[in-house]
């Protein structure tokens, strides 16, 4: 295997010598020239830990984040690639065993928070080949025809996937494939009036979802949202690292931020399927909800059904994000799940991220968490599912050499060309409760 280098770009940030480092201070006086104490001031501990890790003058000091791959020695070649790197007692957590059935290549550990009741994280659950076998999947599979992406609103995507075309133009030495903007299309979609550019995520007030208002939800107008005027024909290779995200399972409507059950249940692949339950079942959720784990006033009508999830748990929705090295995801709360909470399972892949996971409220400072390829994050139970998080910084520099092509012609050298900018994470829901029928409330509420 090659030795992997440290991205130039990375350790430049740090290097008061390096223009990188010169022009990001620049930057930084002319933005921050009129920004007076008051501004900061008015920040909430949410928003001012995601100013902290997305500055690129200074470089954040990651001392504050956990880091558990520091505790692991497998992965000592990952943690030293880059530099990048947490500390391992950061954040107040807590071990607990994995059950046997449910570990992944020899993996038995999980961490509780005790202050997020509900939030545990799989270091390294998936392992390599795993991980290869998921962004292959995640780019040739399934950010295509028919799921959903980003760019599908503004440009007619090839039947194949973006990917597949790239591969093949690759492979073939021949030109790139030019794609149309959706706007010049003689057919376009019906649309809303705003019409909203290619780009990162935009933040929309969902009303959170529920049994109460699902017929209310499911009925709303979901227009297609508008093919952007101003996009001109692109070449395939340009538009990959504009692709944002794919929708996996049931289909998840931007524009209102719910889920558009007319469209029928999606197909949650039955890898991507196995490694969540995997995950889940994985997890003796006795130590993560047992009595005295329960805060003070219990959870009344909320409470989880934790004791049967082993056996119940049905991921039927998710979404796969793909994140460019300068992307940021912003506070939110995933709430258009009709289940509050049931496991989201949430699995990094690719370089390495500063994740934060907070409160109810934005008011609640976050903990900083360093996701590195193969980490699972499992979200669940009423405090943890409705709890505000971001992803406000990809860390740069950190592709782990398990996903590092092994020879030149490696066929894999096309995926790790991509992912040494790029983080994936595929974010995976279930959207129902044990026991609702969706068909059935449907009826009654009509
Ligand atoms: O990328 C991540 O780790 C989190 C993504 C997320 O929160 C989401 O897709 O809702
Ligand atoms: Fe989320």
């Amino acid at each position: 295997m090659p030795a992997t280098t440290v991205s130039t770009s990375a350790a430049d940030l740090h290097d008061p010598t390096s223009a990188a480092f010169k022009k990001a201070r620049r930057q930084y006086l002319k933005t921050t020239r009129n920004r007076t104490e008051h501004v900061e001031a008015e920040w909430t501990p949410f928003r001012a830990a995601e100013k902290k890790f997305k500055a690129r003058f200074p470089p954040p000091d990651l001392s504050g984040v956990l880091d558990l791959a520091l505790l692991d020695d497998s992965r000592a070649a990952e943690v030293s690639n880059g530099v990048w790197k947490g500390r391992p007692n950061a954040v107040q957590c807590e071990e607990i065993e994995l059950r046997p059935r449910g570990r992944s290549s020899g993996i038995r550990k999980a961490y509780i928070f005790p202050n997020t009741p509900g939030l545990v994280l799989l270091p390294s659950f998936v392992p390599p080949d795993e991980q290869r076998r998921l962004v292959r999947w995640a780019l040739c599979d399934q950010a295509r025809h028919p799921n959903a992406t980003n760019l599908d609103a503004h440009y007619i995507l090839p039947e194949d996937g973006l990917w597949n075309r790239f591969l093949q133009s690759k492979k073939e030495a021949c030109e790139d494939t030019l794609v149309e903007p959706r706007a010049s299309s003689p057919d376009p979609p019906e649309v809303i009036p705003s019409p909203e550019p290619p780009g990162p995520r935009k933040l929309v007030f969902n009303e959170p979802a529920g049994k109460h208002n699902y017929v209310k939800l499911s009925a709303a107008p979901k227009p297609p949202p508008a093919p952007s005027p101003s996009v001109s024909p692109s070449p395939v290779s340009s538009l990959i690292p504009k692709l944002r995200w794919a929708n996996i399972g049931w289909f998840y409507h931007w524009g209102t931020k719910h889920y558009d059950f007319t469209q029928g249940p999606g197909v949650i692949h039955d890898e991507v399927r196995e490694v969540c339950k995997r995950a889940v079942t994985a997890v003796e959720w006795e130590k993560v909800f047992g009595s005295e784990r329960i805060p003070r006033g219990g959870w009344g009508e909320d409470a989880p059904d934790w004791d049967s999830w082993h056996e119940i748990y049905e991921p039927d929705a998710g979404i796969v994000n793909f994140y460019q090295a300068k992307d940021t995801l912003m506070a939110h709360v995933d709430r258009s799940e009709v289940c509050a909470t049931s496991p989201l399972v949430s699995i990094s892949l690719g370089c390495a991220a500063v994740f934060l996971i907070g409160g109810l409220t934005r008011d609640v400072e976050p903990i900083p968490i360093l996701l590195r390829s193969g980490d699972v994050v499992i979200m669940s139970g009423p405090t943890c599912r409705r709890a505000y998080h971001g992803v406000p910084r990809i860390l740069e520099g950190t592709l782990p050499p398990h996903l590092v092509a092994e020879t030149d012609n490696d066929e894999w050298t096309v995926y790790e060309e991509y992912l040494r900018t790029t983080r994936i994470n595929v974010n995976v829901r279930q959207v129902f409760p044990r026991g609702f029928n969706p068909e059935l409330h449907s009826a009654a509420g009509s």
